[in-house]
């Protein structure tokens, strides 16, 4: 008998979000032969048949790369069941179709997700019952504690899976084998040798028809309060004795609650800014106040870089930048470690030295050590070299990792209610100053490496 057997309903079922990218990597998942048995449910409000929903399957499991003779039998045996998620009466109804505990996936916008989940708590759920919640959780910390007093109703911590699939990435999951498995790096990961640390995540993208949602959140919500604030986590934890998900997420939320703005000045440390028509790779983006469905008055910004520190013994007086934006001319996404100048350069050997620096990329995978060398030639003249390699990628997309932590009900890769929350504390003093105005929504062309004052 298979070691994982769930029932996975997926809300939202024909949806972008389910379409381009829950189901390729499900049907990755399945591929890889995890030991779990799965029966799944599509549900939407839409009226499509099973069979469209088995086609749709189809589709999206081979956009994965799966074998079809893995993934066969869980598509012929799927239903798909017309349904409001927000409706108690059908979701009692779904709940009675799973003969195995049910994960309920909620590839919903988060209003939607939220009716939901109050409909949930006026009907009895099946033992096992677990929930699976897209960001953002919440719009903001108050929003964010609620929904975490709400989902904590439902069921216990350990069956909430708040998907960021930023910790499915196998670039970011790398940091764990980078930094605990090697002496090298974890012996000087202090403030005492590090200079500073960056983490980007630039994207050539412009707002790709997401008007809806994007206008709402911003690059400051949509990227750092979520993803960037926990990839810096995982860059500043202390080691987790385990990676259970008590001692891995217990580290990362220690990082996080010691993590403030830097000077706590939210008008020094972080600036925004916005595209204006522009080309990228000969494709013209029009200015993002012109996209369809985009409100100018909410003074939107497309790209977000805030300062922080992590108030600990290990990080304090290092200044950590976070930034993430869209339609620039290049796609920077990494994760830079500075180092400090050595206390003593023997006098003689001369020439240019740049600092020690790691690079650790996001997307795609890869890591490079910037290191100074004797020199070709003179060997007292000194010249900075990279050494440089792929890492392996991992078995799964993002999404087929996150899924996997879901159906082994697994919950280390998921965000823990607390996490949520302080990454909105975190964000919360920024939110504030932009929203009173009195800090600048800077222009950059589409296409360009931002406003030209932040170089
Ligand atoms: O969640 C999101 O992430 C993507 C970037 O992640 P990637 O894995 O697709 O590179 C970002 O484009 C999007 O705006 C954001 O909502």
């Amino acid at each position: 008998m298979a070691a994982h057997r769930k029932t996975l309903v997926i809300f939202g079922a024909g949806g972008d979000l389910s379409t381009r990218l829950l189901l390729p990597g499900l049907g990755q998942l399945l591929a890889a032969d995890r030991d779990i048995e799965l029966e799944l449910i599509g549900a939407s409000n839409a009226t499509i048949s099973t069979e469209a929903w088995q086609d749709m399957l189809r589709t999206a499991f081979a956009k994965g790369g799966a074998d079809p003779a893995t993934t066969e039998p869980v598509v012929a045996r799927s239903r798909y069941l017309v349904a409001d998620a927000t409706s108690a009466d059908d979701l009692r109804q779904i709940l009675g179709e799973c003969a195995t505990p049910p994960a309920l996936y909620f590839a919903l916008p988060p209003a939607v997700t939220e009716a939901s989940c109050r409909a949930l708590d006026t009907i009895e759920l099946p033992e096992g019952t677990s929930l699976a919640l897209e960001k953002p959780f919440g719009t903001d910390l108050a929003s964010a504690v609620a929904l975490n007093r709400l989902v904590s109703r439902l069921v216990p911590e350990s069956r909430v899976h708040r998907v960021d699939h930023f910790l499915g990435k196998s670039t970011v999951l790398n940091l764990l084998g980078l930094r605990f498995a090697n002496r090298i790096f974890e012996q000087n990961w202090n403030a005492e040798n590090v200079e500073k640390i960056e983490i980007s995540y630039d994207e050539k993208l412009g707002l790709e028809s997401r008007a809806g949602y994007y206008d709402k959140a911003g690059a400051l919500v949509d990227m750092i309060q979520s993803h960037l604030l926990l990839v810096l986590a995982l860059t500043t934890m202390e080691p987790p004795s385990t990676l259970d998900s008590d001692d891995l997420r217990g580290s990362m939320a220690q990082a996080l609650r010691a993590t403030h703005l830097w000077t706590g000045d939210p008008h020094l440390v972080a600036r925004r800014a916005r595209y204006t028509a522009g080309t990228i790779d000969g494709r013209d983006l029009p200015a993002y106040a012109d996209e369809a469905g985009v409100n100018p008055k909410l003074n939107t910004e497309t790209l977000a870089e805030i300062t922080l520190t992590v108030d600990n013994w290990r990080w304090a007086g290092v200044p950590i930048v976070l930034r993430s934006g869209k339609a620039l001319d290049d796609t920077r996404k990494d994760i830079v470690v500075t180092f400090k100048p050595v206390p003593h350069l023997p006098t003689g050997l001369t020439g240019a030295t740049a600092p020690t620096r790691l690079h650790i990329a996001l997307d795609p995978n890869g890591m490079k050590l910037d290191i100074n060398v004797n020199g070709e030639g003179d060997p007292f003249t000194l010249e900075t070299v990279s050494l440089e390699t792929d890492l392996s990628a991992g078995q799964l997309d993002a999404y087929g990792e996150v899924l996997a932590g879901i159906l082994t009900s697994d919950p280390s890769i998921s965000v823990r209610g607390d996490v949520a929350e302080e990454c909105w504390r975190i964000i919360t003093p920024i939110l504030e100053a932009w929203k009173n105005g009195d800090v600048p929504l800077d222009e950059y062309p589409a296409g360009s490496a931002g406003p030209s004052h932040w170089r």
